[in-house]
C-alpha cells in the first residue's frame, strides 16, 4: 500500500479557523426563533465584534421586540413585515435594510434567513451583513449611467426616458410641455483652433450658463458631441421660444476666453401637442434645429408640429 502522510485538517473542518474567519465577516449569523405567540428570541449569534456586541444582550431575552424596536428605531417595522411575511408562507427572508447597528448612521445590511418549522413555532437561520459600500457603489454607478461624465449633466440615454415620462404625464393630463435642441455652432473649428481642452472647457460653460436660467423642473441634458436639449414641463411654446432666445444671446454675448471669436448656439424649439408620441416631438424639434443651421446658425426656430402627422 502507498505511504502517505495524514492528511492536515481541512480549514472548513477547523473551528478556531471557521470562527476567526467569521469575525473578518462585516455581519453576523444568526438564529432567531417565533414561536406560537408569536414572540421573538434570538437564541444564537456569532460574527464581527462590534456587530455582536450591539445585538448580545438580545440573546435568550424571552420576547425581543421591544428591544429590537428600540435598536432598530425606524426600521424595525420593515425588519417584522420581512420576519411575519416569511413566517406566514414559510418562504426566505431576502431583503436589504437599513439599520442603525453598530454604527450612529444607519447602514445598508442584507438580510438572509432561511426559515423552518420546528416543535416551538418557526425557525430562522440567517446572516446579516453589513452591504453600505456596496450600496454607495451602486448608487455610484446608477449615477454615472444617468450622467455625461465632461458636464455632470444628465446624458442622453436618461433624458429619452424623462422626454418619454413628462410626454405620457401631458398625453394624460393635458398639459403644457416644450423641448429645446441647442447645438453649437462650427464647434469643430473651435476644436481645432485652440484645442480639444478649451471645445471641453467651452461645453462645460455652456452647461453652467444654461443651468443657471432653468426652474427646477426643467432638465438639461447634454445629448453627445455639442448638442444638448432642455424639456421644459408645464411650458407653452411662446415662453419656450422666449428663453431659446435669451439662452442663445446669453451665449453670443459670453466671453469663453477665446479672443474675439464669438461662440453661438442654433436652436430648434418645439411644443408637445397631445396625441403624439416622444418620439415625434424629438423628430419635430431635431427638423426646427436642421433649419436653424440653414437659414445662418445663430439663431432660434420653432414650427407647430401639427396634428395627426408622424
Ligand atoms: N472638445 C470636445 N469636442 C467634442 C466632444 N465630442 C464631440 N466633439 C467634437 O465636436 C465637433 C462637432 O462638430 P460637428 O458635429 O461637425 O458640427 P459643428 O462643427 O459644430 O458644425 P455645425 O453643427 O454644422 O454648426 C466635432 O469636431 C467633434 O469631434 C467633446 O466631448 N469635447
Amino acid at each position: 500500500m502507498e505511504d502517505r502522510d495524514p492528511p492536515s485538517p481541512s480549514p472548513t473542518c477547523n473551528e478556531s479557523a471557521s470562527l476567526a474567519c467569521l469575525k473578518r465577516v462585516p455581519g453576523v449569523l444568526f438564529t432567531l426563533k417565533r414561536d406560537a405567540r408569536g414572540r421573538l428570541q434570538l437564541p444564537a449569534l456569532t460574527g464581527e465584534d462590534q456587530m455582536t456586541a450591539r445585538l448580545e444582550p438580545l440573546l435568550s431575552i424571552n420576547d425581543v421586540r421591544q428591544r429590537l424596536g428600540d435598536l432598530l428605531g425606524d426600521a424595525y417595522g420593515e425588519f417584522i413585515r420581512a420576519i411575519e411575511h416569511s413566517a406566514h408562507w414559510l418562504s426566505p427572508v431576502s431583503t436589504r435594510l437599513r439599520l442603525p447597528i453598530g454604527e450612529l448612521t444607519p447602514h445598508w445590511y442584507s438580510l438572509e434567513a432561511l426559515p423552518e418549522r420546528s416543535d416551538e413555532g418557526i425557525l430562522w437561520h440567517g446572516l446579516l451583513v453589513d452591504i453600505e459600500d456596496q450600496v454607495a457603489e451602486e448608487q455610484r454607478l446608477r449615477y454615472l449611467s444617468g450622467t455625461d461624465e465632461l458636464t455632470g449633466l444628465t446624458n442622453r440615454r436618461s433624458m429619452m426616458g424623462h422626454i418619454d415620462k413628462i410626454a405620457s404625464m401631458s398625453n394624460r393630463h393635458g398639459t403644457p410641455l416644450s423641448l429645446l435642441l441647442i447645438d453649437l455652432d462650427h464647434f469643430a473649428l473651435i476644436n481645432d483652433t485652440w484645442g480639444r481642452g478649451l471645445g471641453d472647457r467651452v461645453l462645460c460653460q455652456i452647461a453652467a450658463l444654461a443651468s443657471s436660467q432653468l426652474r427646477q423642473e426643467d432638465m438639461l441634458a447634454r445629448m453627445g458631441s455639442d448638442e444638448f436639449a432642455l424639456l421644459l414641463p408645464m411650458t407653452p411654446a411662446g415662453r419656450a421660444r422666449e428663453l431659446a432666445e435669451r439662452l442663445r444671446e446669453s451665449i453670443s454675448r459670453q466671453d469663453f476666453g477665446i479672443g474675439r471669436h464669438k461662440v453661438t448656439v442654433s436652436i430648434g424649439v418645439s411644443d408637445f401637442v397631445r396625441g403624439l408620441s416622444s418620439a415625434q416631438l424629438m423628430q419635430q424639434v431635431h427638423t426646427n434645429l436642421m433649419e436653424a443651421k440653414q437659414q445662418g446658425r445663430d439663431r432660434v426656430i420653432q414650427r407647430w408640429l401639427p396634428q395627426g402627422s408622424s
